[in-house]
């Protein structure tokens, strides 16, 4: 796996920076920068204190961390959320604790989702009044059963 340059910005210095935990990880670890309690159901904008650069040509994408999802039903409302390579602002996590019955309780310095870099294509929209056919068609929602 190639490395990408992007640059960070620490907005918390007391916050470690993201980062992969095994060689060859798709996702590098973010975390909370505060603490919060979600009550079951409950969602929250958690800051992770950091922004970044992406070069022209790439995206970031905020992923869920499979543990929290398993063992606490805590996961993002938007997964995965989409970071813009213009994007300057500090990274955030929309979080939300889909458990019946038990609250969570994130607290600063959790790692709390996993940014994945990607190469992101841009489209030139051609309009058209006929689209080219294709074996599925208009198919959809289930059309190949269960
Ligand atoms: O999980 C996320 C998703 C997005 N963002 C930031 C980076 C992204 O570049 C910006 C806008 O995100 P998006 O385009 O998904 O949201 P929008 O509702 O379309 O906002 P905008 O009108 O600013 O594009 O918000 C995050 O910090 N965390
Ligand atoms: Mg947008």
């Amino acid at each position: 796996m190639s490395d990408v340059e992007v640059l960070i910005q620490r907005l918390d210095p007391g916050l470690p920076p993201p980062s992969y935990a095994h060689p060859g990880d798709a996702g590098a670890d973010l975390c909370a920068a505060e603490d919060v309690e979600l009550m079951p159901g409950e969602r929250a904008v958690v800051g992770t204190g950091v922004a970044i650069a992406l070069p022209e040509g790439y995206a970031a994408f905020v992923h869920p961390r499979s543990g929290l999802a398993a063992r606490h039903g805590v996961t993002l409302v938007n997964a995965p959320g989409t970071v813009d390579a213009g994007y300057r602002g500090e990274i955030k996590v929309t979080v939300i604790n889909t458990d019946a019955k038990e609250s969570f309780s994130l607290r600063r310095g959790d790692r709390v989702a996993q940014l994945v870099i990607q190469r992101v294509e841009h489209a030139a929209f051609t309009e058209t009044e006929r689209l080219p056919s294709s074996a599925r068609g208009a198919n959809g929602f289930g059309s190949t059963g269960r």
